[in-house]
């Protein structure tokens, strides 16, 4: 082992004799708790929706009956808590911390329920920041989970890389926005799932287009949507494509996306539970 090591073998090429394989460096899940999929939800960038998407899918998949969870992984951006409307901080017991609730039922563990200010900067190095993420993990009982969402830290360094080797992520969602220069920012997440060795479900795209709530015209914003080449190329699924939607910012900034009401990722969520079904 090299004097220099961080004991963070994704990150260094040394072929040493204490390197750790992909699967040695998954971390237990609490004793207590039961989770049966755990569902990544990645971005090339920070501000693409990917946060919203997460939000959706956990409601969605709430509303098909199945016990489910988000946990924020996005530490330094935590939105999840404000999606959802939770304000309150969270509950221990002897054993460990108990995720908040929203008012559906889904579970909710972020860094933003820790703070004494929910406004307050988290300015913590890298590794603290994995390491948080991993006590979300080892560290709170997630009692009956069939569905856990998580949202990862944006791009493809060093956090996202940790957590997701943290973490025995069964497949990963990509949310793009047709302003990102789509192709490469999706082949560097596919190439980072498929080197983990991480099925890849599927991608959804974001602000798609805006469809006018009067005469129904559908403007592509910026510009002719390529995800459909996108996914051909990268060998993978359009889960679906949401447009720009004032009533979907707003139930964000309210905290009740669990109102939202239109079908734009249902297929998506079809396709998500046949490829990673539940058996109760
Ligand atoms: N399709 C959409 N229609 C309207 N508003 C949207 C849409 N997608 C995202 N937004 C808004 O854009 C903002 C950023 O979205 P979100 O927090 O989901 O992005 P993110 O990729 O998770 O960002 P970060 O990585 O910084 O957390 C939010 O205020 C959200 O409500």
């Amino acid at each position: 082992m090299s004097e220099s090591c961080t004991s963070n073998c994704s990150s260094c090429q040394q072929d040493c004799a204490s390197r750790k394989s992909p699967q040695d460096m998954i971390e237990p899940a609490h004793s207590m708790s039961s989770i049966k999929k755990v569902i990544g939800v990645v971005s090339g960038k920070g501000g693409v929706g990917k946060s919203l998407v997460t939000s959706m899918l956990a409601v969605l998949f709430n509303r098909r009956g199945y016990n489910t969870a988000v946990l924020d992984a996005d530490v330094t951006g935590p939105s999840i808590p404000k999606i959802f409307g939770i304000h309150t901080g969270i509950n221990t017991n002897e054993w460990g911390m108990l995720p908040a609730k929203s008012k559906t039922g889904i579970e909710v563990m972020s860094v933003n329920l820790l703070l004494e200010n929910e406004n307050a900067p988290v300015i913590w190095r890298g590794p603290v920041i994995a390491g948080a993420v991993k006590q979300f993990w080892t560290d709170v009982i997630w009692s009956d989970v069939d569905y856990m969402f998580v949202d990862m830290p944006p791009g493809t360094g060093d956090v996202p890389l940790t957590v997701f080797q943290s973490l025995p992520v069964d497949g990963i969602v990509i949310v793009t926005s047709p302003q990102e220069l789509v192709s490469m920012i999706v082949s560097k997440a596919v190439n980072m799932a498929k080197m983990m060795n991480i099925p890849i479900l599927g991608i959804v795209e974001n602000m798609s287009y805006f469809q006018c709530p009067d005469c129904g015209k559908i403007t592509s914003i910026f510009g002719e949507s390529r995800i459909d080449s996108v996914a051909a190329e990268n060998g993978t699924k359009v889960l679906g494509r949401l447009p720009i939607n004032p009533e979907l910012a707003r139930l964000c900034d309210d905290g009740v996306l669990e109102l939202f009401e239109g079908d734009w990722l249902n297929q998506g969520a079809d396709e998500i539970e046949k490829t990673l079904p539940i058996t109760k």
